[in-house]
């Protein structure tokens, strides 16, 4: 059985102050005494003991379970996404502390992670689980995912508000594992990977004897990863600023030369760094993605920009300087970016919000065309690269989507293959591992543009990184093999 790290004692909560703070604007100003020092504001005893979380304050299970329940029942049954299911009850969970919400987030994810597993060993171990409501059956799971993810089965039970249920099913439970152990490899493999069949059919093509340990390493926590923005200093420059902030517990990332991994969990937009655009959350996989642009500062199209994040990370591989271009379908993910490009202090960007398809789309287009000398799509797709920081995303997934994502990939790769310029390259990326969406692609749209050719990406990232990165012509990431999430890259060089 897979373990993960067991809710219970870490840091949390904002940070202790330390690195210099500004007061927000239009707060009531602190009446001050003769030494000069502000007043406390009056806290309440639950605001009081938030600001300062107890590690060895024991849980209140009662009401970490009640939460459990209600943001796991808004993704199960009224088909919420996970993170806004959580957002959704802990808003309201005013009296929780930071521990216990962190206990609730861990949790549910950890559940909605195994789902398929916790189903079928509680199938096993109680025959008639099938019969219980619809409450009754989710306080089993979450007890059942608990024991799994290897909490004490005994503090579990105790914990579980299992009053009038049958405990002694959580007794059965590694009878029932060793019932899923002993099924044929086909039947076994998606139930204990905890995805749909037609995914877990895909993994096998995709990793074949490796398929087990990328699906295990799919359903671990993801880590916590900044990106270091360059415009405000270099990774070890944010490494001191967060230290000055109290954050010490940082390490550099193995393979991106921007990342810090945060090694405790922490409320990071609270942090003044944070707020002074020092860094941004995103994960290795997706720098790594950024740095295959390796954008000069003439003109730069990111054509999938969505909320910015790898925009910022090329206005940073920029310097500031040049055109680039963000472009999308999405207002509301381009207002997201333009907050976000103020913040960082990016000014060489232009956002430009795109039709979808059709005549329009392609009209928008013509100021752009055969002018740029990076153009990156990131574009729309399966997210079984990220499973780990959207577990439920598997479950929402079928072949007629994927289907969908792959036609939508050739059309947007084709489209806005007409914007680069002789000489300019065509990077393409997705966060799935799965080959219909990436290696295919990329072949279909080779197959029909006979101007472009692949360029190695240990010929753009250097033979250090490229030799860590792996063997063959494309970036080609995942959990198991990086520690990253999953990415694939391609770059594609038209012909001069
Ligand atoms: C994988 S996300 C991009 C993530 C972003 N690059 C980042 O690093 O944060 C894909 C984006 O493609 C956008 N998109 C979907 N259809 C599009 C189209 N026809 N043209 C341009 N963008 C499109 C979506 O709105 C979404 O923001």
């Amino acid at each position: 059985m897979a373990t993960t790290r067991k809710p219970g004692p870490s840091r949390g909560g904002p940070p202790k102050s330390g690195g210099p703070r500004t007061s927000r604007p239009g707060a009531p100003k602190k009446r001050k005494d003769a030494g000069g020092r502000a007043d406390k504001p009056k806290m309440s005893r639950a605001q009081h003991e938030r600001a300062r979380p107890n590690p060895n304050r024991p849980l209140r299970e009662d009401l970490v379970l009640q939460a459990c329940l209600e943001a796991y029942g808004g993704v199960r049954r009224e088909g919420r996404l996970s993170d806004r299911a959580l957002e959704f009850v802990l808003r309201r969970k005013t009296l929780l502390y930071s521990t216990e919400r962190r206990a609730v987030a861990e949790r549910v994810y950890a559940l909605l992670r195994r789902q398929r597993t916790v189903d079928f060993l509680l199938d096993r171990a109680h025959r008639k689980f099938d019969a219980l409501d619809a409450t009754r059956q989710d306080v089993m799971r979450l007890a059942a995912s608990r024991i799994l993810h290897g909490e004490d089965p005994t503090y579990v039970a105790r914990s579980s508000g299992l009053t009038g249920l049958d405990v002694s099913v959580l007794d059965r439970l590694p009878d029932a594992a060793a019932e899923l152990d002993a099924l044929p490899e086909a039947k076994r493999f998606p139930i204990a990977a905890s995805m749909p069949d037609f995914l877990a059919d895909r993994f096998r093509a995709v990793f074949g004897k490796d398929a087990a340990r990328a699906a295990e390493a799919m359903n671990e926590r993801a880590p916590l990863i900044v990106r270091a923005n360059t415009l405000k200093g270099d990774r070890a420059q944010l490494q001191e600023r967060l230290a000055a902030e109290d954050v010490e517990s940082t390490k550099p990332t193995a393979l991106s030369p921007f990342g810090l991994v945060m090694e405790t969990r922490l409320n990071l937009f609270s942090l003044q760094d944070f707020k002074d655009g020092g860094f941004e959350i995103q994960d290795e996989g997706s720098q790594l993605l950024g740095m295959l642009v390796d954008a000069p500062p003439t003109r730069v199209v990111d054509a999938c920009a969505g909320a910015g994040g790898k925009t910022l990370q090329l206005a940073a591989q920029m310097k500031n300087r040049g055109d680039l271009h963000a472009l999308d379908v999405d207002e509301g993910r381009m207002e997201d970016l333009r907050k976000r490009a103020r913040r960082a202090g990016v000014h060489n960007v232009r956002t430009q919000l795109i039709p979808h398809e059709g005549p329009d789309a392609d009209a928008a287009l013509t100021p752009l065309k055969g002018l740029a000398d990076r153009v990156l799509v990131d574009a729309p797709c399966s997210g079984t690269g990220t499973f780990r920081r959207k577990p439920d995303a598997r479950y929402r997934l079928n072949p007629e989507d994927l289907e969908m994502h792959v036609g939508r990939q050739k059309a947007l790769l084709a489209r806005f293959a007409t914007l680069v310029k002789p000489g300019g390259r065509l990077i393409y990326g997705t966060c799935s591992v799965l080959r219909e969406e990436n290696e295919d692609v990329v072949e279909d749209f080779l197959s029909k543009h006979p101007d472009f050719s692949v360029r190695p990406v240990a010929e753009v990232l250097g033979a250090e990184l490229g030799a860590k990165l792996g063997k063959g012509p494309f970036l080609r990431l995942a959990p198991h093999t990086h520690g990253t999430d999953g990415f694939f890259g391609a770059v594609l060089v038209k012909a001069k």
